[in-house]
């Protein structure tokens, strides 16, 4: 497993930190010499495979997405490499009644042109969805049931089975996988079988999860109070989210719809969120997405910071009505090139719900790789099971190009991108999402990571 960036120092010193942070810190700690190309490693989903494996995974996709900065001391590895040509995947999830199921057939029964196999979970029922039924003539090219149990728990071996299986016999034949969680699931566990599974990652890629958000009962759900160690789904659910569809609107008045989404802003403000009425959306709004693609972390990154400057520009997908005023705003980003000293901006550090929030942090300067790396490292060694999502895009000492990675968990994927350019700011960016981040703390060690001047 530390074969993956096997000269790097910081393995060995990572080593004593244990399996999270020593692939962490293989992911950012780099031999010169393959810092073009290798820099990623991820960690094993927990009871998923050998994280040689993964490893090998995590290779094999960085290499893809930066193979044109390719060293020789990886060609051997890289000759093996395909492209990235595999089927994409979608996974809708959202909790009971609030439309998936509707959304579904939104997307099957529309004119896109693309072929798309459908995996459905239905917690107990069996038979399809009547709604689905009609769509199966029109839009759906395979639909395959899961009916004895929930996605996330007893029948992932099935899903990875049914994968199997779609591949096999139905290769070519469609485009896109579509996967309906049940309304309990905890979309976690489904999300790590994309990289912890052989059959499953060989073949198909996460391209993102959309969440459906009930606008008239999400309120109810996110409050629950759970049992300890029990997990409130509902909040899992939009913490996971690539794209939220507030749907239902119809069914509440402005005020209502508004508040529901300052509170699902102070859970996930990396998700782009849209409002509907029966899951009418665009669908490259829930297709095509590349959610989880390190090429497309930079956008997400930033606009979770452009969102909150630009609060009157409706130009993009981000839904801009909540109303809380951030202290924060007043950084333009794009006058950075006026700037000639450090410029740091604050964290925002949502505090509205008690459990879950998201962290972003911005700041100028370049990081120290070898900091950088312990504490990511230590990081998520000490607190994986809280931190759902991470994305990120650094300025590394010495690296010409812009460092992006996204985690979940302890899966961590990384990879240099494009070359910065001569004058543009070298800006870090760092987003959490996750259950009792310290936004002070958080902030602070990523800015104790710059390069000291
Ligand atoms: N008024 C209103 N009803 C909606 C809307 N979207 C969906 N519904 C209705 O809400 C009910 C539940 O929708 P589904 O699409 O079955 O929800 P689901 O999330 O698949 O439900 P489960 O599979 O049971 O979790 C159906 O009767 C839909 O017709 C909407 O925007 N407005």
């Amino acid at each position: 497993m530390a074969a993956l960036c096997s000269a790097s120092p910081a393995i060995s010193t990572a080593a004593a930190l244990g399996a999270a942070a020593r692939r962490v810190a293989s992911a950012l700690r780099l031999p010169a010499a393959s810092r073009s190309y290798c820099a990623a490693a991820a960690a094993p989903p927990r009871g998923a495979a050998a994280a040689g494996t993964l490893s090998w995974r995590a290779r094999r996709r960085f290499a893809a997405s930066a193979a044109s900065t390719t060293t020789d001391e990886d060609e051997g590895v890289e000759m093996m490499i395909p492209p990235d040509n595999r089927i994409p995947a979608t996974i809708i999830t959202g909790f009971l009644g609030s439309g998936k199921t509707t959304l579904l057939n939104h997307i099957l029964t529309a004119h896109h042109g693309k072929r798309i196999a459908v995996i459905e979970n239905e917690y107990g029922e069996v038979d399809i969805d009547g709604s689905l039924v009609a769509a199966q003539t029109t839009g759906a090219e395979d639909i395959m049931m899961l009916n004895n149990g929930c996605l996330c728990c007893t029948v992932r071996g099935d899903l990875v089975r049914m994968i199997g299986e779609l591949v096999d016999k139905k290769k070519g034949k469609f485009d896109h996988i579509i996967i309906e969680t049940t309304g309990l699931a905890n979309p976690a566990p489904i999300i790590q079988t994309f990289y912890a599974e052989d059959t499953v990652f060989n073949d198909v890629k996460l391209d993102g999860v959309v969440t459906l958000v009930d606008a008239k009962h999400a309120r109810l759900h996110l409050d629950e109070v759970k049992p300890k160690g029990i997990v409130n789904e509902a909040v899992q659910q939009i913490a996971y989210a690539d794209r939220i569809i507030v749907n239902k609107i119809d069914l509440v008045n402005e005020p209502e719809v508004s508040s529901l989404v300052e509170r699902i802003r102070s859970m996930n403000r990396m998700a782009h969120l849209k409002r509907a009425e029966y899951g009418k959306v665009d669908l490259d709004y829930v297709l095509g997405i590349g959610g989880f693609d390190l090429e497309r972390i930079e956008s997400a990154v930033s606009e979770d910071h452009t969102e909150h400057e630009q609060k009157h520009d409706h130009d993009h997908d981000h839904d801009h009505d909540h109303d809380h005023d951030h202290e924060h705003h007043h950084h333009d980003h794009h006058n950075h090139h006026d700037h000639d000293h450090k410029h740091d901006h604050h964290a925002h550090d949502h505090t509205h719900d008690p459990g879950v929030s998201s962290v972003s942090i911005v700041c100028e300067g370049e990081m120290d790789l070898e900091k950088a790396d312990m504490w990511l490292g230590n990081l998520l060694l000490e607190h994986s099971e809280d931190i759902y999502r991470m994305k990120g895009l650094l300025s590394v000492s010495g690296m010409p190009q812009r460092f992006v990675f996204q985690g979940v968990h302890d899966i961590f994927q990384g990879s240099p991108e494009r070359m910065w350019e001569p004058n543009e700011p070298r800006i870090n960016k760092i987003v959490f999402i996750g259950k009792n981040l310290n936004g002070e703390e958080l902030e602070k060690g990523f800015k104790d990571c710059l390069l000291q001047k």
